[in-house]
């Protein structure tokens, strides 16, 4: 708690009473589906070298010219057929607020008002540094900055990280921080996606012969030049498979949303649905384990383009298994990696 001396000069700043910032942070998402806002969100994204790591000089004539002329039509009507048009925002969107609410409820139960909770992302709105500098302003000293991607991905995890670094470095008071370890180990988040898996299997009629864990994909060389997230997305299906005691042959693992020339982590999700069909797997179901929230690359590619490519093949049941998004075991195990990531400044 900060005290001023009696003789303290009457334009000392006001200080607020000293908190603990949980600060969530996801991917972001376009403000909206027209060509600009899309334009913007994708150029943001796509000029990230944690993302696109080529030469400056080389990558941006391509996405200034050729992609971003294209994708912002082909991204916006994909965006279009998933739009939440009552709250005018993406589902990444509402789905961050509807977690952030019970977080906030979560840790407020244990807490009380000296922990603050809120949500920002990584490209376009609301910006990190929008939300540290509200954190700051508000009293908060210390931050815990929590980057929902249960694996590790320089592309996800270190660049949400960096753009708090970023932010923090514009405070002239600059609270202490913490930032949230990948949690893709811990058992309460598997536990999550088990009864995910359990309770969509009992609703389906009939089972599904196998199991597909479709993870984001990344550039192959970014697995040989050092980024864990392969490694833990095969161990994520393998506790997984574990967790609900199945064989091998009941579940696997493949990579979605290649983007680019180069080679990206194999198999690739939307062909290995058509192998499945072939290969006389007509009943599938599709979990998507490195997405905390149902976003375009569920809604729409898994359950739109990857459903087609496994029907065209001669599929018969496709059954997407949503994100965890609020669900309530998801809420308690991120409560539980948060309360341990608090240790010490919470008790
Ligand atoms: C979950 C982990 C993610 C990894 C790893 C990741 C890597 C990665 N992504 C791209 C390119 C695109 N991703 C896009 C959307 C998108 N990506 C993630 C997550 C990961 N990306 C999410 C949650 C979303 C959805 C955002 C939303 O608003 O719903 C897009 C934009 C959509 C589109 O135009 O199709 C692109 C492009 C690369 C190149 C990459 C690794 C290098
Ligand atoms: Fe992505
Ligand atoms: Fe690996």
């Amino acid at each position: 708690m900060s005290e001023c001396p009696a003789h303290a000069p009457a334009d000392h700043p006001k200080l607020p009473r000293e908190k603990v910032g949980v600060l969530i942070a996801n991917l972001g998402t376009p403000d909206d589906t027209s060509y600009w806002p899309m334009r913007r969100y994708l150029n943001e994204f796509l000029s990230d070298q944690r993302v696109i790591d080529y030469p400056k000089w080389k990558w941006q004539p391509i996405l200034q010219g050729i992609v971003l002329t294209i994708r912002p039509f082909k991204s916006g009507a994909a965006y279009r057929s998933i739009w939440n048009e009552e709250a005018n925002e993406s589902p990444l969107m509402t789905i961050t607020k509807q977690q952030v609410a019970k977080l906030t409820t979560a840790l407020h139960d244990r807490y009380g008002d000296q922990v603050m909770v809120d949500y920002c992302m990584r490209y376009g709105n609301p910006s990190t540094k929008s939300k540290v500098q509200k954190m700051v302003a508000e009293g908060c000293t210390r931050i815990l900055f929590c980057p929902l991607y249960p694996q590790y991905a320089g592309a996800t995890t270190a660049t949400a990280n960096d753009q708090f670094f970023r932010a923090l470095m514009e405070e002239k008071w600059q609270p202490a921080t913490r930032t949230l370890p990948p949690y893709f180990d811990d058992s309460a988040y598997i536990d999550a996606l088990a009864a995910s898996v359990e309770r969509a299997y009992a609703a389906a009629d009939e089972q599904p012969d196998i199991l597909i864990c479709s993870y984001h994909g990344l550039p192959f060389r970014y697995l040989t030049e050092g980024d864990p997230y392969h490694c833990q997305c095969q161990k994520t299906t393998r506790l997984l498979k574990e967790r609900l005691g199945w064989s091998d042959d009941r579940i696997m693992t493949t990579f979605q949303s290649k983007f680019g020339p180069e080679d990206w982590l194999q198999p690739y999700t939307v062909e290995e649905v058509a192998r499945q069909a072939e290969a006389g797997n007509k009943k599938i179901a599709v979990i998507a384990p490195a997405f905390s929230a149902d976003c375009i690359e569920t809604l729409e590619e898994i359950n739109e383009e990857i459903k087609e490519s496994f029907e065209h093949a001669g599929g018969e049941k496709f059954t997407y298994i949503p994100c965890l998004n609020d669900d309530e075991a998801h809420i308690a195990a991120l409560t539980g990696q948060i309360e341990a990531n608090l240790k010490g400044w919470l008790d």
